[in-house]
């Protein structure tokens, strides 16, 4: 899943190509989600491409819904993907960032929600394997870097990430730097966006296996305005699905059954079945 339409049509374009999947003479790949006007939603055999919009509401309500269809679908041992853009804090434009832990905008690594009246934290936990197994997959000949650190979720793109070029802003140049260089040099944040904390913590609730993997547009500590051209921007978008589709194909082309170990060897395991959970002690198989 990633935030637009377009960029997850493209993908579901891309994943066919890679993984050599043939849909029937005459038909092309349709948006099965086209009436909701919402999200959008392509299947390419094994893969779902869908997606999600901005903001943790947003792919909040499309992870519910995305988590009852793999149930009711009886998916064993599906894995989720975010693959978006951010912004970077020290690293340079078009750098790949995989996710290893997640903030929110106050620094807590809970997704809290208001239900009932009362808030309901779940921790926000991403699947280290996972991460190293796609930090294998980054090749020493890319041209670009593909990095590993935490990041930080917010819920507005302008005030909620220190930006001075929104409609409002009541704090100073200075001020932004000393938050900026506070999440980088206290708690390791290298790069923010706006989905990771739901995503992490519902996949999590889940059972299911989770990576975000980010390209950066800029670096926070140059400026706030994405002033790079779009063709490059929509080349660097390409580098997430780049590594996605390199695990996929290597998932697929070992039957479902690997993982890696970092060191390029694979190891058998055995298929999870992953939880609806309705009830904090009610988990349905
Ligand atoms: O490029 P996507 O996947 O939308 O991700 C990032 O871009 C949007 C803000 O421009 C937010 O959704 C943020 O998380
Ligand atoms: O700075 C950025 C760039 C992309 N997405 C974000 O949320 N922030």
């Amino acid at each position: 899943m990633g935030g637009t339409p377009k960029r997850m049509e493209d993908f579901a374009h891309y994943i066919m190509q890679e993984i050599g999947y043939k849909i029937p003479t005459g038909t092309k790949l349709m948006d099965i989600s086209q009436y909701s006007y919402r999200y959008c939603l392509y299947k390419v055999g094994p893969v779902l491409s869908v997606s999600h919009g901005m903001g943790p509401s947003s792919i909040s309500i499309l992870l519910h819904e995305i988590i009852k269809l793999m149930y009711h679908a009886k998916c064993k041992d599906p894995i989720f993907f975010r693959i978006g853009t951010c912004g970077g804090i020290g690293i340079e434009g078009g750098t790949v960032v995989i996710s290893d832990n997640a903030l929110d905008g106050l620094q807590d690594n809970n997704y809290a929600v208001a239900t009932l009246g009362k808030l309901v934290k779940r921790p926000a936990r991403l699947d280290k394997k996972l991460v190293r197994e796609l930090q294998a997959l980054a090749h020493s000949d890319d041209p670009y870097d593909t990095v590993t650190g935490t990041t930080m979720c917010t819920s507005d793109f302008y005030e909620g990430q220190g930006r001075l070029d929104g409609a409002f802003c009541e704090y100073t140049e200075a001020d932004k730097m000393a938050f900026l260089k506070n999440l980088k040099e206290k708690h390791n944040v290298t790069n923010i966006e706006m989905e990771i904390i739901p995503f992490a913590a519902l996949t999590h609730h889940a059972g299911i296996r989770a990576a975000v993997v980010c390209v950066a547009l800029l670096d926070r500590l140059r400026g706030d305005q994405v002033a790079t051209p779009k063709e490059v921007m929509n080349e660097w978008q390409l580098r997430p699905q780049i590594l996605i589709a390199r695990y996929i194909k290597k998932y697929l082309q070992n039957k479902g059954r690997i993982s890696f170990d970092g060191h390029g060897s694979i190891a058998v395991k055995s298929p999870r079945r992953f939880k609806l959970v309705q009830q904090e002690s009610q988990s349905i198989e």
